[in-house]
C-alpha cells in the first residue's frame, strides 16, 4: 500500500469527494418567547415605493450561515459530537413585531473611538427613518452613563446626512459610568423600545445584562449591538469596522519611521501601534507595509537580550542594510516593563492601563547602543500615532460595512430577535447572539499562515528561547 496516496475517506468514512456536515442553529433571542401574545404584522417594506419585494427579497428562519468553513476532513468529525453552529442571516423579513409608527429608538456609543462609528449611527437613523417610518430616534450622550444622567439628543435624517464624513462620534462617548438599574431605568421612563448599542467587548458585555434585565422585566424593548473595536479583538466575526481604516492610517507612521531610519547611520525606526491585548493592527500594518525589519505584538512576547533576542537581530540587521523599523503593539512587553505606580492600573472601565512600550523600548535599546557600540553613531526615532489611526473618518471600504451593519441591526431588531449582534460571517452578514459573542476574543493566531508570513517578510526571530 502506498503509504503517501491521498485518503479516499475522512475520519466517519464518507468519501473525501462528497461529505455531510451536520450544523446546529444557534437560536437567537425573540420577544415573543417571554411576550408570547405579541403579534406580528406586515413590514411597511411591503409598501415603501423605492422597494419592489419579491418573495426572495425576505429572509425567513431557514436562512442560515455556517460559521466555520474550512475543514480538514481527515482528522475532523463532521456529523457527531462538535456541533457545527450556524447563525441566521441577517435581512429583512416580511414579518416585524412592531409598529415602526410607534417605535422610539435609542443609540449609544461606549468606549473608545473607531473609525466609522458616526457612519453606523447615520446609518441608523436613516434606515429606521426611510426604511421603517419610524418618527422617533434619539442619541445617548456620553456612553451608557448618559442614559441616566444626560438629556438625549432627538435625531433625524437631515441632521446625520453628512456624519460619514467625520471621525469620532457626534453622540460622545466614555468610559466607565455603568449602572444597570439606573440604565434599564431610564430605557423605561423614556419610552424606548429599541435600543442599538455600538461599542467593543466592555460594551458588549454591558449590553448582555442589559437585555437579560429587559428580559426579566418583560418589556417590550429589543437590544441590538453593534461591534466596535479598532483593536479587532471581538471574535465570530470576520472583523471589526474601523480596523481596516486605522491600518491604512498606521501606513504613513511606518513610512515616516522608514525614512527617518534610513536616513542616518545605524537608524532605527520606531512605531507604536494600537492593540491593547492583540496585535492585529501591528501585524497587518507590517504586512501591508513591508518597510517593518521586526513586529512585536502581545500575542507573541518577545526578549532583548542574548542569543535569539532582540538586539541580536537588530545588531545584525543594522549591520546589513545600515536601519531598522520596529513595529510595537502597545501591549507587547508590559511584562518587562518596571511598573511603578500602582494606584493607575485600571482605567474607569476596568481595562488594564498600560505603560509606555514605545518610550520603554527606546531607552533599552539607547542603553544596548550605548554599552555594546559607544563610539558607532547611531539613532532612535520613535513614532507613537497613537490616536492619529483612530481619530479619523472612515475609509470608504469601512463605511460601506458601517452601513451594512447598521441596516442588518435594524431588520433584526424589527423582526422581533433580542441580545444579538450583527455581524459579517464568511463574509455574510449573520446575527450572533449576544452572550455568545461578549465572551470570545479575537486573538492572532501565531501559529497559523500569516504570523509565519509575518516572520517570513520581516526574517524577525521567533523569540522562542532554546
Ligand atoms: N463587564 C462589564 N459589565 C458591564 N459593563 C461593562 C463591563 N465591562 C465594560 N463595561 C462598560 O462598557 C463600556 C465600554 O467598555 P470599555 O471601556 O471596556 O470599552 P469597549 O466597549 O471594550 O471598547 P474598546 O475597548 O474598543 O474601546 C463602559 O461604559 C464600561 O463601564
Ligand atoms: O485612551 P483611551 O480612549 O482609553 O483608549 C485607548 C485604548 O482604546 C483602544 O483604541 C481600543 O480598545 C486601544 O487600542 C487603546 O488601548
Ligand atoms: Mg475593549
Amino acid at each position: 500500500m502506498n503509504e503517501n496516496a491521498p485518503p479516499k475517506t475522512h475520519q466517519d468514512g464518507q468519501p473525501l469527494e462528497s461529505f455531510t456536515i451536520n450544523a446546529t442553529l444557534v437560536r437567537l433571542p425573540h420577544l415573543t418567547d417571554y411576550l408570547p401574545h405579541l403579534k406580528p404584522q406586515t413590514t411597511p417594506l411591503e409598501s415603501n415605493h423605492f422597494y419592489h419585494p419579491s418573495d426572495e427579497f425576505y429572509l425567513s428562519h431557514s436562512d442560515v450561515i455556517i460559521r466555520r468553513t474550512i475543514y480538514d476532513l481527515s482528522t475532523t468529525s463532521l456529523s457527531s459530537s462538535s456541533p457545527h453552529l450556524s447563525y441566521p442571516r441577517a435581512g429583512p423579513r416580511k414579518q416585524i413585531f412592531y409598529n415602526p409608527q410607534n417605535v422610539r429608538a435609542a443609540i449609544v456609543t461606549c468606549g473608545g473611538l473607531c473609525p466609522g462609528l458616526n457612519t453606523v449611527i447615520r446609518e441608523l437613523v436613516v434606515g429606521l427613518s426611510e426604511e421603517y417610518g419610524v418618527p422617533e430616534i434619539f442619541g445617548i450622550k456620553a456612553g451608557y452613563r448618559g442614559f441616566y444622567s444626560m438629556d438625549p439628543v432627538k435625531l433625524d435624517v437631515k441632521m446625520v446626512h453628512n456624519w460619514h464624513k467625520r471621525g469620532g462620534t457626534v453622540l460622545e462617548t466614555s468610559r466607565g459610568g455603568f449602572d444597570l438599574h439606573k440604565i434599564v431605568n431610564a430605557i423605561e421612563e423614556h419610552g424606548y423600545n429599541q435600543v442599538y448599542i455600538i461599542g467593543g467587548d466592555g460594551t458588549l458585555r454591558g449590553a448582555v445584562k442589559i437585555f437579560n434585565e429587559i428580559r426579566h422585566r418583560k418589556l417590550h424593548i429589543g437590544v441590538a449591538a453593534i461591534p466596535k473595536t479598532v483593536d479587532n479583538d471581538v471574535g465570530i466575526i470576520d472583523r471589526s469596522f474601523g480596523f481596516q481604516t486605522a491600518v491604512e492610517k498606521a501606513q504613513q507612521a511606518i513610512s515616516a519611521a522608514h525614512v527617518e531610519a534610513e536616513s542616518a547611520p545605524n537608524g532605527i525606526g520606531l512605531v507604536k501601534l494600537m492593540g491593547r491585548t492583540t496585535g492585529h493592527i501591528a501585524l497587518n500594518a507590517t504586512l501591508s507595509s513591508r518597510d517593518v525589519d521586526c513586529c512585536l505584538i502581545p500575542e507573541n512576547p518577545f526578549y532583548l537580550e542574548g542569543k535569539g533576542g532582540l538586539f541580536e537581530f537588530l545588531d545584525e540587521r543594522l549591520a546589513q542594510n545600515g536601519h531598522a523599523v520596529v513595529v510595537v503593539a502597545e501591549g507587547a512587553g508590559q511584562d518587562m516593563i518596571p511598573r511603578t505606580d500602582a494606584a493607575s492600573q485600571k482605567d474607569e472601565s476596568g481595562n488594564p492601563v498600560f505603560l509606555d512600550v514605545g518610550v520603554w523600548l527606546k531607552g533599552e535599546l539607547k542603553r544596548w547602543w550605548e554599552r555594546d557600540h559607544k563610539d558607532e553613531l547611531f539613532t532612535v526615532k520613535y513614532i507613537d500615532p497613537t490616536y492619529m489611526i483612530r481619530a479619523v473618518t472612515a475609509n470608504a471600504t469601512d463605511n460601506l460595512y458601517c452601513t451594512l451593519l447598521a441596516h442588518s441591526a435594524i431588520h433584526g431588531v424589527m423582526a422581533g430577535y433580542t441580545g444579538f449582534v450583527a455581524g459579517p460571517i464568511n463574509g455574510n452578514y449573520a446575527y450572533i447572539p449576544m452572550d455568545e459573542i461578549s465572551v470570545t476574543k479575537n486573538e492572532v493566531n501565531t501559529k497559523d499562515h500569516n504570523w509565519a508570513w509575518v516572520r517570513s517578510v520581516t526574517t524577525q526571530p521567533d523569540f522562542v528561547r532554546s
